[in-house]
């Protein structure tokens, strides 16, 4: 069953290690097929290397395990309220890469500081709340991805303009129109999220960018009227 999506998936999933985006185990990647309603996610703490295309699992959008041996990944339930809330998204991204950790952990969202933030992400990327304990010691997985949806909504944000979030006290999630695309902007948030770093050490008070500059920089790649590279 969707054998084409288990290939994408666990391809997408040896590419976290190979862009140093995950130590150990800690990430996964999932993407669905909108039309059967299934998700097709990395088992749960099994090592990368390990990892063989047949060990993906197969889920439906309330999480029963329609096909696979092994237990899915621990985070399936994030994922799967993201995929309910947010429908032009197609792959899904969870990693603990170093720096957009760490602007998780310090509570902080990520200024557009530059145009290679721009080019990917249109504004900020926002930080959620914190979990409250009750929210934290229930369905937990479940509850995260509510806190992102409930972040998205407040803020008004496109999902397909802002594909990422961190999420407080825990890490990223990214994600794009398919698991490919998801993972190419885990490689982008993870440095722009270093080089925020840096223009924060060498500028403390360094504003976000233009707001021309950024309409300029995020349009001409997305959108009707985007005319980057052979277009
Ligand atoms: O957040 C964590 C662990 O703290 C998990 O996202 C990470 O280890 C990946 O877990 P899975 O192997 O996908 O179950």
């Amino acid at each position: 069953m969707l054998e084409q999506l288990k290939e994408i998936v666990f391809k997408a999933n040896l590419a976290l290690p190979k862009h140093g985006l995950v130590t150990f185990t800690w990430g996964n990647v999932s993407g669905i097929d909108r039309e059967k309603g299934l998700v097709v996610i990395k088992p749960s703490g099994v090592e990368y290397f390990e990892m063989r295309s047949r060990d993906m699992v197969v889920v439906d959008l309330d999480g029963n395990v329609i096909e696979g041996d092994l237990k899915p990944s621990s985070d399936t339930a994030t994922h799967l309220v993201l995929y309910k809330a947010f429908p032009t998204i197609g792959g899904i991204v969870h990693t603990h890469s170093t720096v957009a950790t760490s602007w998780a952990q310090s509570g902080k969202s990520l200024p557009a500081f530059g145009t290679t933030h721009a080019d990917y992400f249109y504004g900020e990327i926002p930080c959620t709340r914190e979990m409250t304990e009750a929210e934290i010691n229930g369905a937990y997985e479940h509850e995260t991805g509510n806190v992102i949806v409930e972040t998205f909504e407040s803020l008004k944000l496109d999902p397909m303009q802002v594909p990422g979030v961190l999420v407080h006290s825990h890490a990223p999630f990214i994600w794009g129109k398919d698991p490919h695309n998801a993972v190419h902007n885990a490689v982008v948030l993870e440095e722009i999220a270093k080089m925020g770093l840096h223009t924060l050490a060498l500028n403390p008070q360094t504003p976000p960018m233009d707001q021309h500059l950024l309409d300029r920089h995020f349009l001409r790649k997305h959108g009707a009227n985007a005319y980057y590279g052979q277009k």
